[in-house]
């Protein structure tokens, strides 16, 4: 059966969108510590697909995914899922009647942390925080250390998998809180949905800085009618100044006129990278479920 590595543990947003975007009667689900070891994963062929995060709707980019696909693995982004996401504080069962003033640290991935900064400066302002690699590691941290009266903020399922107790749901500053998960690795689709459109993404590198040198690359596109849906630069790491450019090209347009605007920028010496040209799914239109089963552990 083919394999799909993602963000584990069980129980993180990851895991539940890898579920909508590979079903586990088709697929085997591996968890993995971290992105970085997803991403290499794929790359390495020890399993066939991976699922990351790459964008929140109120944090912005998960740079760790965009800096190892640009400087540390050359895979395919072969799909996208945009999925909701409810953040909840969690804690140990036995520690549930504490008084918040008594929670030592809260637990979470960063971006996770990021999407709640209000919520944590009204209600818990003075407690540490203790970034982890996942909603759900921080979930398993809080359930392996009762003692410690840490809150951990994650899916519900985590909590049902760690047996926590829920203290308040949906804690994210904004609402409409959702993130881009990416499938990478072998081409793809979804077993049964219909994709809700098609987008290339593509990695762009200025051959020098001048005034206009970012117009110019857009108005490859634009002169070709080409919707670009997203723009993001991220440091080369080489120079400070210097920037990558992660263009996300919508495919209603002709994939043809994409092609001429990439052939246009690179005559006059930009760096292209593809990226991949993929389906684009929306996480209610899969009718998918985020029920983990809590059974297993
Ligand atoms: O998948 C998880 O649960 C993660 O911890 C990662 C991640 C992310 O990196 O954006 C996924 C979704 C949420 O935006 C918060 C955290």
């Amino acid at each position: 059966m083919n394999e799909v590595a993602y963000l584990g543990p069980r129980g993180t947003f990851t895991y539940e969108a890898t579920q909508a975007l590979f079903p586990k009667t088709d697929f085997q689900h591996t968890p993995c510590n971290s992105i970085p070891d997803v991403l290499t994963a794929v790359d390495q062929g020890e399993v066939a697909y991976g699922v990351v995060p790459v964008e929140n709707a109120i944090e912005g980019s998960v740079n760790l995914t965009h800096d190892w696909l640009v400087h540390h693995v050359h895979v395919q982004v072969t799909g996208e899922l945009i999925y909701p996401i409810k953040q909840n504080l969690m804690i140990h069962t036995q520690n549930r009647m504490l008084s918040p003033s008594r929670f030592t640290q809260v637990l979470s991935h960063p971006q996770a942390i990021a999407q709640c900064q209000s919520y944590l400066r009204k209600h818990l302002p003075n407690i540490d925080v203790t970034y982890v690699d996942s909603t759900a590691e921080a979930a398993r941290q809080v359930a392996e250390n009762p003692e410690e009266n840490w809150v951990a903020i994650g899916p519900q399922s985590a909590g049902k998998i760690y047996h926590l107790s829920i203290l308040s749901t949906d804690i994210q500053d904004y609402p409409n809180n959702f993130t881009r998960f990416i499938a990478v690795g072998k081409p793809w689709s979804h077993p049964s949905a219909t994709p809700s459109g098609k987008k290339s993404s593509l990695l762009v590198t200025l051959p020098t800085d001048f005034p206009g040198a970012l117009y110019r690359v857009l108005s490859s596109f634009a002169k070709r009618g080409v919707n670009l849906s997203r723009i993001e630069s991220r440091p080369t790491k080489r120079k400070l100044g210097t920037y990558h450019f992660f263009i996300d090209a919508e495919q209603e347009s002709n994939e043809l006129d994409i092609i001429a605007a990439v052939d246009e920028i690179k005559a006059w010496g930009c760096q292209v990278r593809h990226l991949g040209s993929y389906p684009c799914y929306f996480f209610e239109k899969i009718g998918g479920t985020n029920r983990v089963d809590n059974r297993e552990r």
